[in-house]
């Protein structure tokens, strides 16, 4: 198969369960302003080996895209989810869109892909994606979310930080990838990488930064799978200009009460409600301390908690980054608070927390 465009339509059959032995499919997802070098930067990437058996998918706006037409590519296949935003109201589109290239995959009209590129229009918010990505069984239990790589214009990066859908990019990226900063002449380069990162760190600071087009984000780093926060992430919050969306970065050093660790997560579903835009977090509880539990979750839905066979690396604290928008630093430390069971004066317990008849109830995160 060559290259086509999916568009409305009614909903694809269900692709069904996969078998439990079956390896879920990464989902990678590249964001980024308009023009900030989505497309160059996949397209190198699909140079390697690595990624030769990947399907990507292009989410434009309009009914007739082109950046598929741009993909370089002669023998795979990307796919064009055409006609509006993917993270709006082209939602159930890219669902329709996953599920048929699954099901297509199932019955050999596709090569058996062995995972998904998505990039998506200059104007997507990669939270409202990663839901229904999280939100539809059939997806959910085929794909498993591997990074949202957030390319940011070195030249003009600054500049489009300051609207929302670009600061939002950048605070939910699992890394970021400063593209054209060749543009930039040599003798200001420096200097020009150092203020964009600046910029970038106020907005997220926990992402690694790399600078594409320096070939500095190598295919196995792309594919390397981000699903707990770095150990080296800085304890601080982080707001950026003009808006309101903040990233806060939690560790503790104690063990975690597994009761306290169940309230907590109901907690930040009820009492953020839509504020919460992203969460995850790698937590040692006292009962079980060896191996710990991974927690992946945007808005308030949540991947079921998994307890991983063992520590990624030495570092053995809980840590945890939390993205939200117009949450104070205040409230997030109460919650975390609460969680670590740090004394405060002022500070309700979960219980306290959660009691509460007059929080918001949309749900809560496990449910
Ligand atoms: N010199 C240089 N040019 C780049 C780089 N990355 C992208 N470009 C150029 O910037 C323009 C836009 O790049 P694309 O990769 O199409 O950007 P995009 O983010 O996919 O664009 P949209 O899909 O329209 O939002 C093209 O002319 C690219 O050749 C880079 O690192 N260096």
């Amino acid at each position: 198969m060559g290259r086509e465009s999916v568009k409305g339509g009614s909903r694809p059959p269900s692709t069904g369960t996969a078998p439990p032995t079956a390896a879920l499919l990464p989902f990678h997802i590249v964001t980024g302003f308009l023009g900030a070098g989505k497309t160059t930067l996949i397209n190198r990437l699909l140079r390697a080996p690595d990624l030769a058996d990947a399907l990507v998918m292009v989410n434009e706006w309009g009914e007739i895209g082109l950046d598929h037409l741009l993909y370089e590519r002669l023998s795979g296949d990307a796919i064009l989810v055409s006609g509006g935003c993917v993270c709006c109201a082209l939602r159930g589109d890219l669902v329709d869109a996953l599920r048929d290239a699954l099901a297509r995959r199932d019955d050999g009209r596709l090569p058996p892909f062995r995972r998904i590129v998505l990039e998506t229009t200059g104007l997507a918010e990669p939270a409202p994606i990663v839901h229904a990505l999280f939100a539809d069984p059939d997806l959910a239990a085929r794909l498993s979310l591997a990074g949202v790589t957030t390319v940011v214009d070195a030249v003009n990066g600054a500049a489009t930080a300051a609207r929302a859908e670009s600061a939002r990019q950048i605070a939910f990226a699992d890394r970021l990838v400063l593209a054209k900063t060749d543009l930039v002449p040599a003798a200001l380069r420096a200097a020009r990488v150092a203020e964009a990162s600046a910029t970038l760190r106020r907005l997220n600071p926990i992402a690694p930064i790399l600078d594409g087009a320096a070939g500095e984000l190598a295919p196995a780093d792309f594919l390397a799978p981000i699903s707990a926060p770095p150990s080296a992430a800085p304890p601080s919050a982080s707001a950026g200009p003009g808006h309101r969306v903040q990233t806060f970065v939690f560790r503790s050093e104690a063990a975690i009460d597994p009761a306290a660790f169940a309230q907590f997560l109901s907690a930040l579903g009820a009492l953020l409600g839509p504020r919460l835009l992203r969460f995850k977090g790698l937590f040692a509880l006292a009962d079980r301390p060896e191996t710990p539990i991974l927690v992946d979750g945007v808005q308030h839905v949540f991947h079921p908690p998994r307890q991983l066979p063992a520590w990624p690396n030495a570092d053995r604290s809980t840590r945890a980054v939390l993205i939200v928008e117009g949450v104070g630093p205040r409230e997030a430390d109460t919650l975390w608070a609460a969680l670590t069971r740090v004394p405060r004066l002022d500070a309700p317990d979960l219980a306290a927390l959660t009691d509460n008849p007059l929080a918001p109830r949309p749900g809560g995160l496990l449910g």
